[in-house]
Formats: C-alpha cells, structure tokens, sequence
C-alpha cells in the first residue's frame, strides 16, 4: 500500500502492476484493490463517488465483491439474497432467507472487509428487477466489529492462497439507506420507481474488468514459472545424452525444450492479447460514459475467451513447469507449488471457464447466423461468413497459417450449427439442443479463442518497435506458437482440409528446428522478464543460479530441524519403538 502511494498509483489499478505478487499466496486485500475499486469507479454514480472513493482510496473502507452465493455462483440471475425498497423509510431491506441464499467465497470477507458491494435482488413496488450491486457497511468503522443483522466468517483452508480470508456473509433483514445503491446505471427514486440502465447488462461490468484483469496476471505468473524452470534447466545437469560423455545441462534434452519453449512463447501470446483486450475496454468504457453501449456484446465475449484461455494455458504451463523440474519442483520452496495453486483458481473464479466459453459459442452460433442472414457482425467475427482467402498467402507462411486457423474455426462453427439445428429438428427445443451440442460448442469456442491469440501475437510481432535481433527471436518464438498448437488441434485443420498430412509433418520438422534454435534463448528470454528474486521467491530460479546451495540453506529453517531429536520422538516414537506393536 505504501509502494501505491509513493507511485501515485489509482487503488484501482494496482492489480495491474505487480504489487500483489509480493505476497504469493494471495493477500486479504486482493479484492478491495481489484473489484471493490472498479465497482465504485464502474457502478457507482458520482455523487456516491465522492463519498466513498477517498475513503477506500485511504483505506478506511476495506471492501469486498459479494455476489456468489453457497447455493449460486454461474448462474447470477438465480441469486437469492433480496434487497427490498422500503417506501416509508426510503431504505433497502437485505435479508438472507435461505441457507442456499449464503454468500460464500468473496475474498477479504472473512476478516478483512468492512464493507462490500452485495449483488442482490432488487424489489421495487412489489416487482423484481434482478441483480444488482448495493454499498454495504458491514463492520464498525471503528471497532471492527460486525453490525448487528450482519452475520459474516471466514469459510476454511483453501487449496492455495490461503493467506486471503475468503468469507461468508448472510442478512437478518438488515437495513441501509436507499441511496447505498450503486446507481451509475440504474436508479430506484425516492417514490420507488426504478429507471432501467440503457443495457441491463451494466450491472455485470466489475467482472469483465476483472476478468481483464486476470489474463494480465496469468501471463504474469506463467512469466514467473518459466523462468524459475528454464534458469534451473540451465544449472541442473542430470544423464548422459551420449555414452560417456559428462551429464549435460537438461535444457539439452529436446523434450525438456518441448516442455519450456512453447510456454515462453505462451507468455507473449497472452500478454498481447491482454494488451489488445484491455485497450478495447478502455474504449468501450468511454463511449459507455457517452451513453453507447454498442461494443459491449464484444468485449464481454473476448474478455471471457481471453481469460478462459490464458487460465487454462498459464495453469497447465506452471504445472509443465514443475514437473520439468522433476522431484525439486515438489518443494515448496521452488515457488512453483504455490504459483499453480494461486493460478488453477483464476480457472473457476471470475466465471467458471466452461461457462464462460459457452457464452463465446453463443456469440459465435448467433454471429454465423447473421452472416449468413446478410445481418452486420462485429468486426472479431465476420470471418466466419466472410469468403475464404486462403490461396493468397504463401503456403506455410504465418499468414498461411492464422488463414488455416480462421478457416478450420470458420468451418467448425458450421458444422456445429448444422448439428443444432439437426439436434433441433429432433428435440423441437433449442435449449435441450444446445445441451446436447455444448461439447462441440465448447470446442467451437477455445478454436477460435486460439485463431484470436495466435493472430494477436502475430500482428503484435510485425509491428512491434525492437532491434533486429529482438525481433529475429520474437519471429521465432511466434511461430514456434503457431505451430505447437497447430499440432496440438491437427485434427481440425486435417477435417477442415486446410492442412494435409505431409503439411502436418513439415511443420512438424519445423518445430524441432526451431527448438534447438531457439535452445540458445531460453535464459536471456525469461531474464527479460526482469523479476527480482524476491518475487520469483524461488531456490530453483534466483538470478544467481545458486540452486543447491538454496535448497540447502532453507531446508535449515525446517522447524523439524531447530533440534536434533524432535518431540514427537519422546511424545510418540520412542512408545512405539518400545511398544512391541
Ligand atoms: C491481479 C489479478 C486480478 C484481480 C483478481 C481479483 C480476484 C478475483 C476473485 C474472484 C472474484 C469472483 O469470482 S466474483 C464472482 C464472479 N462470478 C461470475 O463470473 C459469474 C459468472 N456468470 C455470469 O457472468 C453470468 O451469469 C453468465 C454466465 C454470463 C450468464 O448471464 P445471464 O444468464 O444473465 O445471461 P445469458 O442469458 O447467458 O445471456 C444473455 C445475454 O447477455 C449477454 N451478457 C452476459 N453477460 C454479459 C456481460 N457481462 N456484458 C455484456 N453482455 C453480457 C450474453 O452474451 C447474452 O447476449 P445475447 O446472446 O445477445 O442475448
Ligand atoms: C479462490 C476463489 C475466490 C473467489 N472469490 C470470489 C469473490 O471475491 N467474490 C465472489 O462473489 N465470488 C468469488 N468466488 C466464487 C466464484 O466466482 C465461483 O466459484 C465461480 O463463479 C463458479 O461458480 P460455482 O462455484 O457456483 O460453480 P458451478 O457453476 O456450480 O460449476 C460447477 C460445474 O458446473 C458446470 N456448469 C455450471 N453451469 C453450467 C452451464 N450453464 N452449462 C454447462 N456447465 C455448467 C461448470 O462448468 C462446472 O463444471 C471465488 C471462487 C474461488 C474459487
């Protein structure tokens, strides 16, 4: 908080910047720096503004974002907690009626937050209005201590970041004033009318925020990951690659480069493609304050394509990461157990991955339908209907390639509306249809969330402003990530006839070439990253290459080893070994 305000930095981009990962396994105000900050900068009006930004902003409001419940976490509009506008006392009512109602899971809840943004259904002269966001005082501002009709804990150890208080909170019919609602895009007045936001879906904005937020961080942490694993593979010497020769450095072995390289590359993918959507954020956020809402439908689609993506990349990346640096990786102390627990939640949290790609599939079916109807599309989707240009590129050329990519999404689309529609015909409803199709909807989703971040790295390496030589190995590093998931998703590219199997194969040849030119990189590429030491928190991945000397200083801060003989050999060993058992 002290590095924030030396930096003049807003409490509401400090997710952005690397503070947080000082503190590894999370930190109790994660939540009050991301979510709380941007729901006050989103939601609230500016009146409400003034009130209660400079107070978070000096931390007097610790907040939190509370929205799932025990019983709902998808599926928003079946939220439960009600907030009922009370007429003669102009106040909202909360109240928890069930146990399904509970909210469970917000971070900083538990013990941390004295106050929250409560997403909650709005009642208004007797109608329901669906969710929407509420300030909520839930601790004394001085005292700490819970405010009567406010029921709150902290719900129990974690997989990981398990240093943040995720909470728990229920309303006993608990009262605040009616202007507590955020009521930047909606409004309930005095005499309780309630005046429509110009999209109804405003209410959600804090989660697109944050799920830009996450594809940032995720190629943040795959950043970390790498480089503790590619600097440890340049020290950890292990086999013989020929008989008789001395042990090589593992980032000899092409497997280990297999496992590395394509996760360095990863690491740009993702970061240009954040880069790109959070560009389109800031746009939309400032015609949304001009009253237009017309490129909110995309933003909403490729913030949940980005951030189902990089989750899933960078948590399958940190766990190739550990596992390349085979028993080491297990300690604790390589850092690398606590970056896969801090980064396989970002899979769940922020929208449940699946979800969310089955909102991109929704996008994608609706968007093919209109092409086809001659209807306008947004600009991320027009390829689906638009004429193939495949032939105007070289073959295999990276142009070639992205072409292949839009083409084999282009093609899936189709053939999966084709099977609705059959499906369709045979449920006579669309809804049971869908179930049925949504494995191949999924697929539809993460191909073409794939064709946007290959394309997005792409375009970025063309024009981006470097030497030569930097650009020379970005060149490389781009293709070699074209290519590792053109071969991992062959089969489209073969059903959709784009690419042949002698194709396959070239490209193939080509990925191994690049591997062991690209070999000589890998370190000064993850020491690009820049991290310090003391964020990488790692014996395997300091500057230094100083591995086992590390591992053999921390292992003495053991508290098992602060004595020779411990107390359990007194309390338990020492009766056993006697017990004749
Ligand atoms: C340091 C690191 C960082 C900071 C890290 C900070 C730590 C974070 C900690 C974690 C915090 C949390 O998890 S907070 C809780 C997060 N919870 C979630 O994300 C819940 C996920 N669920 C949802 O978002 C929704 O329920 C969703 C699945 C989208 C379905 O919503 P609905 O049922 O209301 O809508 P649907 O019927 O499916 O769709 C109706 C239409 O609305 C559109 N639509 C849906 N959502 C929309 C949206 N947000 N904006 C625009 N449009 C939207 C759809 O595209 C449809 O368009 P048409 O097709 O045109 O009709
Ligand atoms: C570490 C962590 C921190 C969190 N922090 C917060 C916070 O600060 N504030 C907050 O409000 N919430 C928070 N959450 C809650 C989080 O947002 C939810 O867990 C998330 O949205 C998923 O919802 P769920 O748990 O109800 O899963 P569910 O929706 O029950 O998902 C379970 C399974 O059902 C499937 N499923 C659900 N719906 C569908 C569908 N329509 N179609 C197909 N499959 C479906 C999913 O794919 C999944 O496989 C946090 C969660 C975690 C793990």
């Amino acid at each position: 908080m002290r590095k924030l305000a030396e930096h003049n930095i807003p409490l509401r981009e400090a997710s952005i910047t690397q503070v947080h990962s000082v503190l590894r396994d999370g930190n109790p105000l994660i939540v009050h720096t991301s979510m709380f900050a941007n729901a006050l900068a989103s939601l609230a009006n500016p009146k409400q503004q003034q009130q209660w930004v400079p107070l978070a902003e000096k931390n007097r409001i610790i907040g939190t974002y509370a929205q799932t419940e025990i019983g709902h976490g998808t599926f928003v509009r079946g939220l439960e907690t009600t907030a009922i506008f009370d007429p003669e006392t102009k106040e909202f009512v909360l109240h928890s009626p069930t146990i399904t109602s509970t909210k469970w899971w917000p971070g900083g809840l538990g013990k941390t937050a004295n106050a929250a943004i409560v997403m909650a259904q709005l009642y208004t002269q007797g109608k329901c209005y669906g969710p929407h966001p509420f300030f909520v005082q839930l601790r004394d501002f001085d005292t700490h201590h819970s405010l009567p009709g406010v029921i709150l804990g902290e719900i129990g150890p974690r997989l990981g970041i398990n240093s943040q208080d995720n909470g728990y909170l229920r309303f006993d019919h608990y009262r605040i004033p009616r202007t507590n609602m955020l009521m930047r895009h909606s409004q309930v007045l005095e005499d309780g009318s309630y005046v429509k936001p110009i999209h109804n879906k405003l209410s959600y904005g804090t989660m697109v925020w944050t799920r830009v937020a996450i594809v940032h961080s995720c190629s943040k942490k795959l950043a970390c990951a790498v480089t503790i694993a590619t600097r440890y593979s340049a020290v950890r010497h292990q086999s013989e690659l020929v008989p008789g020769k001395p042990e090589p450095q593992i980032l000899e072995y092409q497997t280990q480069q297999y496992k590395l390289l394509p996760h360095i590359a990863s690491v740009f993918a993702i970061l240009f493609s954040a880069s790109s959507v959070l560009r389109m954020q800031r746009n939309v956020a400032a015609s949304i304050s001009k009253g237009n809402v017309e490129l909110l439908p995309e933003l909403h689609i490729l913030s949940c394509a980005m951030k189902a993506l990089s989750s899933q990349d960078s948590t399958q990346g940190i766990e190739t990461c550990r596992l390349a640096c085979g028993g080491h990786g297990y300690i604790a102390s390589s850092g690398l157990p606590s970056l896969y627990t801090s980064t396989t939640c970002t899979i769940t949290y922020e929208g449940e991955n699946t979800v969310l790609l089955l909102q991109v599939a929704r996008y994608l079916i609706k968007s093919y339908r209109a092409g086809l109807e001659g209807l306008p599309v947004l600009p991320s989707v027009m390829y689906l209907t638009a004429p193939s240009a495949m032939h105007q590129s070289p073959p295999l050329s990276n142009q070639a390639l992205i072409e292949a990519f839009r083409i084999s999404s282009a093609n899936l689309v189709k053939e999966t509306e084709s099977r609705l529609c059959r499906q369709f015909n045979l449920e006579q409803n669309f809804h049971y249809a869908w179930n049925r199709c949504s494995v191949a909807l999924v697929h539809c989703a993460e191909l073409h969330s794939r064709y946007y971040m290959c394309e997005k790295f792409l375009s970025t390496v063309e024009s981006i402003r470097a030497s030569d030589r930097v650009r020379s190995v970005l060149q490389d590093l781009c293709r070699l990530y074209l290519i590792h998931h053109i071969t991992l998703n062959q089969g489209h590219f073969l059903r959709s006839g784009t690419l042949s199997g002698v194709d396959l194969s070239t490209l193939e040849e080509e990925m191994y070439e690049l591997l062991a030119k690209l070999r000589p990189q890998a370190v000064p590429l993850v020491d690009a990253f820049d991290f310090r030491d003391e964020l990488l928190g790692s014996t395997l991945g300091a500057w230094d290459g100083r591995v086992y000397e590390r591992l053999y200083e921390e292992a003495q801060k053991s508290p098992l080893n602060k004595t020779d003989v411990s107390k359990a050999y007194h309390k338990y060993l020492q009766p056993l070994m006697k017990s004749n058992l």
